[in-house]
């Protein structure tokens, strides 16, 4: 039976991280500050919110959580933003998605300063993760790397199968772990027979966002399985895109869900807040 990867462990040491760092701008009279603009009343999005909130709370980050009616108008919305963009007490700027549907999703990601954007969702963000520059990446592919380097996972001539091509984990992951050096093959919904690929890979990262898809017998054994995906399982729970009880008699190495990729995407939102304010400094 393979190694089960503690997210939650993990999450806890880059929280202490995040904590020391705060602590420092407070010594300098700057309080780090993530503001959050949650428009409608998607449940995901509430729960979401709120646990940005309390772990902002523990580590000593100001949050701020404007909620606008489903109706509001997309001005509205933009002028809100503008408004945070020049307000120099936020740091961070994150947006809940999804919007209802008046909402030009595009338009408002890109009202976002980039400098602020936290969620790495505006345009000029996105061109540096494939540039390879430092910017502002969203949590979820940060997530999978940081499980990887710090479980100790060599990335260098390893072949790592991203299953998984869409715009908030796969694409992003997709540069991000290429900086790594791994030999990388992108599979998705629309692949032939996806066995064939998942079978030669060293590392499998699951992004597709279909329940316990990738099984044990899809796998070579000893390989490392990370798993992005957030299902619903038919008992009620949470599950993944990986079939976690087949495919951990396998594996060498493998994430739970939950406990896995997911527990640590907020703290790395925190982060990310600490990184906006060094990019605000210039
Ligand atoms: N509008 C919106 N806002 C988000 O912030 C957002 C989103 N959509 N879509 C999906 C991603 C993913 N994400 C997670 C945050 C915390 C956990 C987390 O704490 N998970 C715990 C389990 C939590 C539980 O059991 O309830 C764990 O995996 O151990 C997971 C996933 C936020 N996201």
């Amino acid at each position: 039976m393979g190694e089960i990867i503690d997210g939650r462990a993990i999450a806890n040491e880059i929280k202490e991280e995040v904590k020391a760092e705060v602590e420092q701008y407070k010594q300098q009279g700057i309080t780090p500050k993530l503001d959050v603009v949650l428009v409608g009343d998607d449940p995901a999005s509430i729960s979401y919110a709120r646990s940005k909130g309390k772990v902002s709370d523990k580590l000593g980050v100001a949050y701020e959580l404007h909620t606008l009616p489903t109706d509001t108008p997309e001005a509205d919305v933009l002028q809100l933003i503008e408004r945070l963009n020049g307000d120099e007490t936020v740091h961070g700027i994150l947006v809940e998605l999804p919007l209802p549907k008046h909402i030009d999703k595009e338009k408002v990601m890109e009202a976002v300063d980039p400098n602020k954007d936290v969620d790495g969702v505006h345009p000029i963000n996105r061109g540096y993760i494939m540039s390879g520059q430092e910017g502002l990446f969203p949590a979820t592919p940060q997530s999978c790397v940081e499980i990887l380097l710090r479980s100790g996972v060599e990335l260098q001539g390893k072949h790592a199968v991203l299953v998984g091509r869409g715009e908030t984990v796969g694409k992003p992951l997709f540069f991000m772990l290429l900086k790594h050096n791994p030999t990388m093959t992108v599979c998705h919904s629309r692949t032939k027979d996806l066995a064939s690929f998942t079978k030669q890979a060293d590392i499998v990262i699951a992004a597709v966002g279909r329940a316990k898809m990738i099984t044990g017998d899809m796998l070579k054994p000893g390989a490392v399985v990370i798993d992005a995906g957030i299902n619903q399982a038919e008992d009620g729970g949470l599950c993944g895109d990986v079939d976690f009880d087949s495919a951990k008699e396998v594996a060498g190495k493998i994430t739970p869900v939950p406990g896995g990729v997911g527990s640590m995407t907020t703290a790395l939102i925190l982060k990310n807040v600490l990184k906006a304010i060094k990019k605000q400094q210039g």
